[in-house]
């Protein structure tokens, strides 16, 4: 996506906060899309990502949820948010700008190209584990597609572009067309669990079936689209076969939170394993790896904070 926003910062450029004049270097620009431009930045020799807005308010709402959630964390260690503020060009100029964590990941696409498809059922997984970690604290992520997920070492997943994020029950603040479940027909826009499920659902296929699921929407009349057009690309598509009833039930609404999902998709995970007596698959390793990197956090973390 691209934007009328014509604000340029170069390599080599340093960015003072006008309010708290933290300095930041900028170091190359790392995307753009409709609410603004992200920069790699370095401060105090770490890097960061700085987000600056065209719109105090749509950034201002963003900043809103990252402060929320990052209240509703237990310890700092987790921070995504580390600063706020305006940048100030010499003709006077202002925009706002926040500064988040640096994630240095790859999206799931490039992921999947780089490391094998094998990776899939992993990247799912710690996927509906994040969505379900969002709803407990009482958010729907909203805007959930291929660029706004990024895929790091062992398929560890984190998301970014928090714009679309909405308090449960409120309207989504910002979709895309495709992932959205009012553009299938499959209910409304309202923001609750099972409307990322059904994001979840159509990027299970985007990742799989990106042509045919373009294709698809090109032919399809509005009010004749529906689950059973993207059920049916999916049981023609071999890497979604396990899926198609997994995928059906979020499609359908058929899951009572994104917990339950991810439950069903991990059952889904082990009943394929055992029936395939196969040498073990790299995703395999990356869980077990994933979860010794998460017991020593976990004993860090009990260690520290009982210090
Ligand atoms: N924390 C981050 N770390 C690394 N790269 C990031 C980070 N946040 C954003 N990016 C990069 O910047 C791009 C644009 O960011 P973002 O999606 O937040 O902008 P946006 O204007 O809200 O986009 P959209 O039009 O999709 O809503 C992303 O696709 C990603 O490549």
């Amino acid at each position: 996506m691209t934007t009328s926003f014509n604000l340029e910062l170069r390599k080599g450029m340093t960015v003072i906060g006008k309010w708290r004049q933290r300095r930041y270097r900028v170091e190359k620009l790392l995307g753009e899309g409709a609410n603004g431009k992200v920069y790699l930045v370095e401060r105090d020799r770490s890097w960061y990502a700085m987000k600056v807005g065209m719109d105090t308010v749509d950034l201002q709402s963003e900043i809103n949820v990252l402060k929320s959630l990052a209240a509703q964390r237990r310890s700092g260690k987790d921070a995504f948010l580390f600063d706020v503020d305006d940048l100030q060009l010499p003709g006077g100029k202002e925009y706002p700008f926040y500064i988040m964590r640096y994630v240095r990941g790859v999206t799931l696409p490039n992921y999947l190209s780089q490391h094998g498809m094998e990776w899939f059922p992993l990247l799912g997984l710690h996927l509906l584990n994040k969505l379900a970690e969002l709803h407990a604290a009482g958010w729907v992520f909203g805007d959930l597609k291929a660029e706004n997920v990024m895929a790091l070492d062992y398929g560890r997943i984190e998301l970014i572009d928090f714009g679309g994020v909405t308090a449960a029950g409120k309207s989504v603040r910002q979709f895309t067309e495709i992932y959205d479940r009012g553009y299938w027909n499959m209910g409304s826009r309202s923001a609750d669990g099972g409307y990322d499920l059904f994001s979840f659902g159509v990027l299970c296929i985007q990742l799989h079936e990106p042509k045919r699921l373009m294709q698809l929407t090109k032919e399809r009349l509005p009010q004749n689209r529906s689950a059973d057009d993207l059920l049916d690309l999916a049981s023609g598509s071999p890497g979604l076969q396990p899926y198609v009833s997994w995928l059906e039930r979020a499609f359908r609404g058929g899951f009572p939170d994104a917990a339950a999902a991810a439950e069903a998709w991990r059952l889904l995970l082990h009943r394929r394993e055992r029936s395939r007596p196969a040498a073990v698959p790299l995703w395999v390793k990356g869980l077990f790896a994933g979860s010794l990197l998460l017991l020593a956090g976990a004993i860090y973390w009990l260690f520290a904070g009982g210090l």
